[in-house]
């Protein structure tokens, strides 16, 4: 793929990230280890929030590891802004903001420490200072800080003590090495005179990038003091820092409580409007549904689906549920082929009935129900969810034997290798299917 050489902004079609074929095995060379990622393409486009998603150990972290240069593929290849990012991490570096799995900050600095510390370090914000002290020292100079764009999300009026719910989790060496090098601290030695050289770098950014995140009445607390959602927030505070062209959350949101997670839906929204292009992982399918353009679901290293939020639960059958009264069976209803049903469930007096037409059922079943006088109760209907596509996905995957060697790119909404649909719950009897089911 081309992409190395022009203005390094990403590839003609204005794709800002670019992966093909990526493979990553684990393993000492020579051994035949494990093969976590096995052929992923996709591609992200400038201003673009993509979310992958995935059950665990679907190979999420180790695809996004790549991504942010901290390992080097196996196989295939990655271009970020138009780079890779392994060997030419200086190119890259600098234009990417990366929130990690866990942050593994040093314990004893406190918030603001961090934050001056790790501006110190990170040489975009370092130029960003210097041209906001240039600017601030010109007469005409507005003083309006780079850090504070974006600002006006809503974190500023929360209640900040005793939030989140526990530590985010820890992974395996692999990743503990890599975010050392990731954040650059391996060899920053925590003197005295390093911390305040640091300091006098990053004291202008300190405050607009804390209120940013709401933790501005949190600058003195030491990190091991943080509760886990909060160390999440002083993360997601960091990996801005640098005003990145590229943002890679890796599940943002773990560990903060309801508050916490729309307040971060809400910063990282104004990041995405205002051009940064997004690449989130997450176990929170409501976090996708309500922030990702597009999405990829990865199952075994694998893409099973990618498309919009709507290419992919639109694949999947709406769902009409009711309970009947006594004396009545499933077999009573109209016939379920002629409502457009494709599947039912009964547990008891409850039915579920799926369907890709939900208005042409839900209205032959309640013509049926007025016409016999009957009371459906708990009636409900709706949309297929993207919860209900991801488990379908997952559960079929599991099932399945004998995948391919390679999966290529994936269209909008296309399931790679989708078989027929089972529905989710109970499976239905062949009782059921045949006496009183789609007659
Ligand atoms: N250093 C390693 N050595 C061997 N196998 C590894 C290593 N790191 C990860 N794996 C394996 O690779 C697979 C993918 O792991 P990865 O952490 O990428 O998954 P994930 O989708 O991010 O999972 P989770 O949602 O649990 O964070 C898992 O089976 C995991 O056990």
């Amino acid at each position: 793929m081309e992409g190395d050489e022009g203005d390094g902004s990403g590839d003609s079609t204005g794709s800002v990230i670019d992966v093909t074929g990526l493979r990553r095995r684990y393993g000492a060379a020579g051994e035949r280890g494990f093969e976590a990622v096995r052929g992923v393409s996709f591609s992200v486009r400038r201003g673009e929030l993509f979310a992958l998603l995935g059950t665990n150990g679907a190979g999420k972290t180790s695809t996004v590891e790549l991504l942010e240069g901290l390992a080097q593929p196996s196989g295939g290849q990655v271009r970020v802004l138009g780079h890779d990012p392994y060997r030419e991490r200086a190119a890259v570096r600098p234009r990417i903001g990366v929130m990690l799995q866990e942050g593994g900050f040093p314990a004893e600095l406190t918030v603001a420490e961090t934050i001056r510390m790790w501006a110190g370090c990170t040489s975009r914000a370092r130029e960003l200072d210097r041209s906001e002290g240039a600017r601030r020292a010109a007469p005409s100079g507005t003083g309006a800080g780079a850090a504070s764009r974006g600002g006006g999300s809503g974190f500023r009026g929360m209640g900040l003590g005793g939030h989140g719910l526990g530590g985010s989790r820890r992974k395996g060496d692999h990743l503990g090495n890599s975010r050392v090098a990731g954040r650059g601290l391996g060899g920053l030695g925590l003197t005295e005179r390093g911390l305040t050289g640091a300091g006098v770098v990053g004291r202008g950014r300190e405050m607009p990038a804390l209120e940013r995140v709401g933790l501005a009445e949190r600058r003195d607390v030491r990190v091991k003091q943080l509760s886990g959602g909060e160390r999440r927030r002083l993360d997601l505070a960091l990996a801005l820092l640098g005003e990145p062209e590229v943002l890679f959350l890796d599940e943002p949101t773990t560990g903060l409580d309801a508050e916490g997670r729309r307040e971060t839906w809400e910063l990282v929204r104004e990041l995405r409007d205002a051009g940064t292009t997004v690449l989130l992982t997450t176990h929170y399918l409501e976090e996708a549904e309500e922030l990702a353009d597009r999405l990829a679901i990865l199952h075994e290293g694998r893409i099973a689906a990618a498309g919009s939020v709507s290419d992919i639960v639109g694949q999947r059958p709406s769902q009409l549920s009711f309970r009947l009264p006594d004396g009545y069976f499933v077999g009573d209803l109209p016939p379920l082929s002629e409502l457009g049903v494709t599947e039912h469930e009964t547990a008891g007096r409850t039915v579920r009935l799926r369907t890709p037409d939900l208005q042409r059922a839900a209205t032959g079943l309640l013509l049926w129900a007025r016409d016999a006088r009957v009371e459906l109760a708990a009636l409900d209907a709706r949309s297929a969810s993207l919860e209900e596509a991801f488990l379908h996905i997952a559960r079929e995957r599991s099932r399945e034997q004998g995948w391919g060697s390679t999966v290529g790119p994936v269209g909008p909404g296309e399931h790679v290798g989708a078989g027929e649909y089972v529905g989710a719950g109970e499976p239905v009897s062949a009782g059921e299917r045949g006496e009183r089911g789609a007659r």
